[in-house]
């Protein structure tokens, strides 16, 4: 997968380049490419926002700079993202859509955003995602970008070392996670659960069924099983 950054702080997305990700492009999984919008500017101030028509607070960034940005690194067919606490809400299956593009181009937006018509022009020769990574306003798309390019480059085959870890994780089955244990079996007086140290893998699977169901119901009950609708039954003695 190719991924191309957009964004007047190009620093703010150099963590693109280590940990995971950057093993991932060392791997040729994922090949991330960042610009300074500011590029494609031409006056001396190098302007990339305006007043906005209508009146308001605040600036609106410039359709021109952005639409040369994204003639150059926008080919027709790619997909574009524009993280925007206006977009669809990014869960994993929209997570795991993306993974299977090709190419991605990441528009990140500040001040009050970027003109609507950049947005209708790209969809012209393009998809358009705008994307939401919650209920809560940021200050542009920088690290709404850096959530939504790890929350895709993970599901890429061949990212994670294991990807079996990929099958039981929260969100994965609709169901949070189960809680997770390690040595030493008794620590500050607190007993890991003796189901898991029993070898019985049935039991073992059960009990984590059974912890996942109950902390989606205590904590999301929103989350509606994907297999089936969490039932009065998962809930008996739960709440
Ligand atoms: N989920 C979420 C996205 C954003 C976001 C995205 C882009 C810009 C540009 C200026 N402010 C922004 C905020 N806030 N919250």
């Amino acid at each position: 997968m190719r991924v191309d950054v957009v964004t007047i702080f190009p620093e703010y997305l150099a963590p693109l380049g280590l940990s995971l990700a950057g093993r991932a492009r060392d791997a040729g999984l994922l090949d991330v490419h960042v610009h300074d919008l500011r590029s494609w500017t031409h006056d001396r101030h190098r302007t990339v926002d305006d007043t906005p028509y209508g009146g308001g607070a605040g600036m609106v960034m410039k359709p021109e700079p952005w639409g040369e940005a994204l003639d150059a690194v926008l080919p027709d067919g790619a997909t574009l993202v524009v993280p925007s606490p206006s977009g669809e809400p990014l869960r994993q299956a929209l997570a795991r859509e993306l993974a299977g593009r090709e190419h991605l181009v990441l528009a990140c937006g500040r001040y009050e955003g970027i003109d609507q018509r950049v947005v209708e022009d790209a969809a012209t020769r393009a998809e358009v995602r705008e994307v939401s990574v919650g209920d809560y306003v940021l200050n542009g798309g920088e690290a709404a970008a850096l959530v939504i390019v790890e929350a895709v480059a993970r599901l890429l085959p061949g990212f994670m070392g294991n990807p079996d870890s990929l099958l039981e994780e929260s969100h994965e089955d609709g169901l949070l996670e189960y809680p997770v244990y390690t040595r030493p079996a008794t620590w500050r007086g607190r007993e890991v659960p003796p189901v898991l140290l029993s070898g019985d893998h049935g039991a073992i699977a059960a009990w984590r069924h059974e912890q996942a169901v109950r902390r989606t119901a205590e904590r999301r009950p929103d989350l509606a099983h994907p297999a089936r609708a969490v039932t009065s039954g998962d809930l008996e003695g739960h709440l």
